[in-house]
């Protein structure tokens, strides 16, 4: 199992410690990745999570609750052969992990199929990945988007950069070769510092002008090649709002499937008091400006159902999301604070 310990405030660092099952089913999954006749065995009795041009497969319970849909692997193959799918196809899944008790969890891109067919053979429907966020539950939202990136980073590196000749993927999906210059490919993720900025009573949110309306989130941005995460944290913050910042506390880290797998490494950091006029790069931002706790204390209790369809004024990302951890951070420390002060 995976434990956390606390770094600022309620701020979750994964790490992994050697409770039962947990290193077993970890040199498990270390031997799919490599050993290809492993892999397909496995493949045969594993769970297999959908996808449609990218949109994960999900289902509603009983209860009226939405999950990830997955499939026993017989199950899928007949599933499968009723819209049309060859029986080898289920081969072209990519290992995902494994669940506590070690079953092996896949994902497939189902390609060019009858998409409302196979929904009800599935007794599901493909939901863009973004709006599913808002469906799931976080531990769901991060197995769907680790799925979706592992099959996009497959479709978009199927030739070799250096020779222009195909690559092909071993079992696992772990990594791809060219067979003609022998340079390995490893799925990747670009790193992006994201930092919420404070004021002491205050802090900065911005939207682009892509977000849905009313949407604010922490500010973020792409490392440069040979920038440490302090050094990224600090350039984005000046580029996009003028601003300096100091006392960069780690939060904690997380995948993020867009655009193409970016690492987020989330931070805390604060501003002068007296030194808070913000200077927006209007090219990158629509507007940024300084939330008092009152205005997040709001946001974070209503987050809205679907943001497309009618969202509030103000709202900040789903739980999912890393930037909400931050935004969630921030205001309990500031409703601590207040507590404490009140005491005095
Ligand atoms: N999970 C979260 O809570 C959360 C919150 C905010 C942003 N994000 C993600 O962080 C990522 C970066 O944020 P941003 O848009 O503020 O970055 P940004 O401020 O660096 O601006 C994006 C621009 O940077 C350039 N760029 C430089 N390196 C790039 C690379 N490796 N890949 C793509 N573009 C690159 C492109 O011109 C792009 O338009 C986005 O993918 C966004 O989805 C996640
Ligand atoms: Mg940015």
């Amino acid at each position: 199992m995976l434990q956390s310990f606390k770094l600022f405030n309620n701020c979750n660092l994964v790490f992994s410690r050697s409770c039962s099952g947990y290193v077993s089913r970890t040199r498990y999954l270390m031997r799919l990745k490599e050993d290809d006749e492993a892999c397909r065995e496995a493949l045969k009795f594993a769970n297999v999570l959908l996808y449609h041009k990218l949109a994960p497969l999900l289902q509603k319970t009983r209860s009226g609750v939405c999950k990830v849909a997955s499939f026993k692997t017989a199950d899928l193959k007949q599933i499968l052969e009723k819209v049309g799918k060859d029986k080898h196809f289920i081969n072209e899944s990519f290992l995902l992990g494994c669940t506590d008790k070690s079953e092996p969890q896949f994902s497939l891109e189902v390609g060019e199929v009858e998409r409302s067919a196979l929904e009800q053979e599935c007794r599901g429907t493909f939901v863009d990945l973004r709006k599913a966020f808002f469906m799931i539950t976080p531990s769901e939202s991060a197995l769907a988007a680790k799925g979706q990136a592992l099959l996009r980073w497959h479709q978009t590196n199927g030739f070799c950069s250096a020779t222009g000749q195909p690559t092909t993927r071993n079992q696992s999906g772990s990594f791809r070769v060219c067979q003609s210059s022998g340079i390995t490919y490893y799925p990747k993720m670009s790193p992006v510092v994201i930092v919420l900025v404070s004021d002491g009573s205050r802090c900065l949110l911005a939207r682009q002008a892509m977000f849905p309306p009313g949407m604010y989130s922490a500010l973020s941005g792409f490392c440069d090649m040979g920038e440490s995460v302090e050094e990224a944290l600090h350039r984005e913050v000046a580029e996009e709002v003028g601003l300096e910042v100091e006392n960069l506390q780690y939060s904690g880290s997380q995948h993020w499937p867009f655009p193409q797998s970016s690492f987020m490494l989330a931070c805390h950091a604060t501003v002068n008091p007296n030194k808070t006029q913000v200077n927006i790069d209007k090219a990158e931002l629509e507007d940024a400006r300084w939330f008092t706790l009152e205005e997040i204390t709001t946001a974070l209790q209503n987050p809205p159902r679907n943001p497309r369809e009618q969202p509030p004024v103000f709202w900040v990302p789903p739980s999912y999301a890393i930037a909400n951890q931050l935004i969630r951070e921030w205001a309990n420390q500031q409703q601590l604070l207040r507590s404490t002060h009140r005491l005095k």
